[in-house]
């Protein structure tokens, strides 16, 4: 058994709400116990990770949200650089899975958040999984 927070970004409600469904039930079905942190957006995941990850307590993360593009140049600055942050921390060895979906509108973030169709949340988890798994494999 391992403990995993998954920190999710509550830009988008009702998107984030079957993300972390889906999330959780990859997890607590392969025997592990989760924890969920909730941060404004998705620029804030990264260093909510980093502060967590110093106290010891998870051995994995789940980041999780939306950013849908709007009019202007602020959408690629959140989508990248919320990527860039959670790939700097899975390069400093952290096992973390990145579920926060970079999308043109509301129909395509629902069919990839959805548990019932692409289940992307599950996605996150299984790949945070399969970081743990490699971790612990060279520890
Ligand atoms: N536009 C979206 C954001 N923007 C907010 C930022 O993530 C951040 O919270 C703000 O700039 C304060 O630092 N966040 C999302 O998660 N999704 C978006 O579509
Ligand atoms: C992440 C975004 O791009 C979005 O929410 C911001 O929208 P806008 O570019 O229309 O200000």
């Amino acid at each position: 058994m391992a403990r995993f927070l998954i920190v999710e970004a509550r830009f988008y409600e009702h998107l984030n709400d079957m993300l972390i469904a889906g999330a959780r039930e990859a997890l607590e079905n392969a025997g592990h116990q989760v924890e969920i942190l909730t941060v404004p957006g998705a620029l804030e995941v990264p260093g909510a990770i980093a502060s967590a990850a110093e106290s010891g307590r998870y051995e994995g993360f789940v980041a999780l949200g939306v950013v849908i593009r709007g009019e202007t140049f602020h959408f690629e600055i959140v989508a990248g650089e919320s990527a860039r942050g959670i790939m700097a921390l899975t390069m400093d060895g952290l096992a973390v899975g990145n579920g926060i979906l970079t999308v043109e509108n509301e129909a395509q973030a629902i069919v990839r958040a959805d548990p019932a169709q692409l289940n992307k949340g599950a996605g996150a988890a299984e790949a945070a999984l399969a970081l743990l798994a490699i971790r612990e494999k060279f520890a």
